[in-house]
């Protein structure tokens, strides 16, 4: 069965300055010159084209840019043409539905070029992975971490870890095989596979940062009623979204705005204030603050003046799992002793003038993040994790075996940790897998 020839715009289907419509496949060219009858027939590959693209009857429907790539040199390692045109939605829908006249053209599946890319070898899979991160990247230190990651980050730690992991596997292969020709090349079996698990461990831990770059960190204000949480949300956010009153109970729904701090993308969320008996509307905003505590990755515990160390202390625990961070709200208003015996000096902050809130940022960030910088992390996704883990499991299992069972044993988990690191690379997945992967791109990527 020959390749079938793909098209798709390669553009948002939105009005824009410019819009692509991309063939990839063997008669990307053929088709291409249908529409672009001034392109020589063996054109210039690379070469800007500058064009008529005209219907079936030979009217001139834009004029732009034919672009050719020569297979294996393209994007998708195939034959790809460009037909750059003016941005017009229905002008584009025109001169696809036209290129897909062709009955060798079919129209592309999501992610299908960059599909086309990892299967022809122009990319590995967590480098093509890293494509669908850019594209989905909304902050800075997103857009960092998946161009890292497009030019090989992950995969070269990966390939750190695969090739050694593929060379002990044929060294206990040789030795279970060829038990003359090999002797003692499972000597420092048990070594080899200690440090490999240390560093698929390494990586393991950095999905955590991985998930905050991809999807933003949630950080809760929360405490007591009054305490100024939505006048320091305001003063956070940069504008006055939330009410601020002087009656206890101002806050009722959850309020959440989004801002970049040092790249790093946050969902700020402003909440109700905890209170005994609360009237019937304000309880069903406890709830929601609850509710929003129980999935941030930070609370915010915003101090009002004068509370006891047993109020702190009882606030605290409202926050269940989730990290807790203490500040002094209301700083201005008077000096007190630290409620909280929290081991860290007491952040004293006022909303109102200001004071204190830069401090609160770099805190905030610091908890969040710790050292380092966002830009640098590893995008560990959580299919990334899941497959380090199990390799991880089987390392721990051939650790545990190397002292005790017969080097079948051994020599089987390195295999399975070898086949779940493939699962990251792609020299290990099946087509469902891959099915899976691709189909969260967008159409035309
Ligand atoms: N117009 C346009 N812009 C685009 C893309 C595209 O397909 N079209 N891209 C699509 O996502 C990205 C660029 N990615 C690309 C990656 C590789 C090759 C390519 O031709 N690779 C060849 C030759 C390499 C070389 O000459 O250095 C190769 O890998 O063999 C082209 C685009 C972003 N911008
Ligand atoms: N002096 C001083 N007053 C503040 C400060 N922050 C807030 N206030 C005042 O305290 C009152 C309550 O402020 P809010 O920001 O609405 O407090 P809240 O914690 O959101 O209150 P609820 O939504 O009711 O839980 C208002 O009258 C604010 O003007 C501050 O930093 N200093
Ligand atoms: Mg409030």
């Amino acid at each position: 069965m020959s390749v079938s020839t793909i098209a798709a715009l390669a553009t948002a289907p939105a009005a824009g300055a410019v819009g692509i419509v991309r063939l990839s496949g063997p008669v990307a060219l053929e088709v291409g010159r249908k529409l672009a009858p001034g392109v020589p027939a063996e054109p210039t590959p690379r070469h800007a084209y500058l064009t008529a693209f005209v219907d079936a009857e030979g009217r001139t429907l834009d004029e732009g840019l034919f672009l050719y790539f020569r297979a294996p040199s393209s994007f998708t390692g195939e034959d790809v043409v460009e037909l750059q045109a003016h941005g017009g939605p229905r002008l584009l829908q025109l001169l696809l539905a036209r290129v897909l006249e062709d009955g060798r053209v079919r129209p592309a599946r999501p992610g299908e070029f960059t599909r086309r890319a990892f299967l022809h070898g122009r990319l590995d899979l967590a480098r093509a992975e890293a494509v669908a991160d850019l594209v989905a990247a909304d902050s800075e230190a997103a857009v960092r971490a998946a161009a890292a990651g497009l030019s090989g980050a992950l995969s070269e730690r990966i390939q750190a870890l695969e090739d050694p992991l593929r060379a002990l596997h044929a060294d206990l292969e040789g030795v279970l095989n060829f038990p003359d020709e090999a002797e003692g090349a499972d000597e420092d079996a048990s070594a080899r596979v200690a440090a490999l698990r240390a560093e698929a461990q390494r990586l393991l831990s950095e999905a955590g940062r991985g998930r905050l770059v991809r999807r933003g960190a949630r950080v809760v204000l929360y405490g007591p009623v009054n305490a100024g949480k939505s006048t320091l949300f305001n003063r956070l956010v940069g504008e006055a979204r939330a009410l601020v009153d002087d009656e206890p109970g101002t806050t009722r729904d959850v309020l959440e705005a989004r801002v970049e701090w040092e790249g790093l993308a946050l969902a700020l969320l402003d909440t109700a204030g905890l209170r005994e008996a609360p009237g019937r509307v304000e309880a069903l905003g406890i709830a929601r603050t609850r509710e929003s505590l129980s999935g941030a990755d930070l609370a915010v515990l915003v101090l009002p003046p004068g509370v006891s160390s047993t109020e702190a202390e009882a606030w605290t625990r409202e926050a269940g799992a989730t990290p807790v961070l203490h500040v002094a709200g209301k700083c201005d208003v008077e000096a007190r002793a630290v409620p909280v015996s929290t081991g860290e000096a007491l952040l004293r902050v006022s909303g109102l003038t200001g004071q204190g809130v830069e401090g609160l940022r770099t805190t905030v960030l610091s908890r969040l993040w710790g050292g380092g910088t966002p830009s640098a992390v590893a995008l560990v996704s959580e299919r990334h994790a899941d497959a380090l883990r199990r390799a991880c499991e089987a390392l721990a299992r051939a650790e545990e075996a190397s002292g005790v069972s017969t080097l079948e044993v051994v020599s089987g988990e390195v295999g399975l940790a070898l086949e779940a690191l493939g699962e990251v690379s792609g020299t290990h997945v099946s087509e469902a897998l891959l099915d899976a992967i691709f189909q969260r791109f967008c159409i035309g990527k």
